[in-house]
């Protein structure tokens, strides 16, 4: 819903489609959600490298560097993170059409949250990864010390600890970080987009 009345869209002459074959892929929106640990951002990080040496064009939207600017209003409730999900969405699509292959590495602990992102995005777009790691590792790799924080009392509402985390029923792509090396990790992505076509070898 917004609130403004009186807003008339208006048309670019260069399409998406012609963005996206100037640029020889399809874009799309690789979404990874999962714990605080599981390895968003390290996975996402490796395969934006791994598609970028490749000549293909991406970007990466993640958690903690879009809390430091575009989102740094909001905070860790339901509502803000369903905020801050919205608005990452809102950015990832607008990167979608003009032709990126983008990444974004978010906990986005609730399903309705990413179910409203898929929803603005075409078919095929939307590709969400879960990453999947048992708590009981992520907390032993507490790469930045915040599970123990959460675990003394010192953040509340913490995910996976006093917050919820709610597992994508359907997601397009299951990595298991918690039994499979970081490079057996990326090289599941990238080979998932290459063989539904969002770019060729
Ligand atoms: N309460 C609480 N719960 C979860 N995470 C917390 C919290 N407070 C701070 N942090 C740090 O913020 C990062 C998560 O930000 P996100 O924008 O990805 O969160 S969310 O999608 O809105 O739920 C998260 O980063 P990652 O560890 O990379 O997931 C934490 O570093
Ligand atoms: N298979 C794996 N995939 C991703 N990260 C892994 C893997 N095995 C160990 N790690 C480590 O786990 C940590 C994940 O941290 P991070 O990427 O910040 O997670 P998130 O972004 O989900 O919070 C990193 O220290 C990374 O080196």
């Amino acid at each position: 819903m917004t609130k403004s009345e009186n807003i008339v869209w208006h048309d670019s002459k260069v399409v998406k489609e012609e963005r996206q074959k100037q640029k020889g892929q399809k874009s799309a929106v690789v979404w990874f959600t999962g714990l605080s640990g599981a390895g968003k951002s390290t996975i996402s990080v490796e395969v934006e490298n791994e598609l970028y040496r490749q000549g293909l064009h991406t970007f990466r939207l993640d958690g903690d560097n879009v809390r430091h600017g575009l989102n740094n209003n909001l905070g860790f409730s339901a509502e803000d993170r369903a905020e801050n999900i919205r608005r990452v969405g809102e950015v990832a699509k607008l990167m979608s059409d003009a032709g990126l292959l983008t990444l974004t590495a978010f906990i986005s602990p609730y399903r309705e949250d990413r179910d409203k992102v898929r929803e603005i995005m075409d078919d095929d777009e939307f590709i969400e990864v879960y990453v999947a790691c048992d708590l009981e590792v992520c907390e032993s790799r507490d790469p930045k010390g915040l599970y123990q924080k959460a675990r003394a009392g010192e953040i509340k509402g913490f995910t996976g600890i006093d917050d919820p985390y709610e597992e994508p029923k359907n997601p397009e792509l299951v990595v298991h970080s918690d039994q499979n090396s970081l490079e057996e990790c990326v090289q599941q992505v990238v080979d998932y987009l290459r063989q539904n076509g969002y770019f060729e070898a």
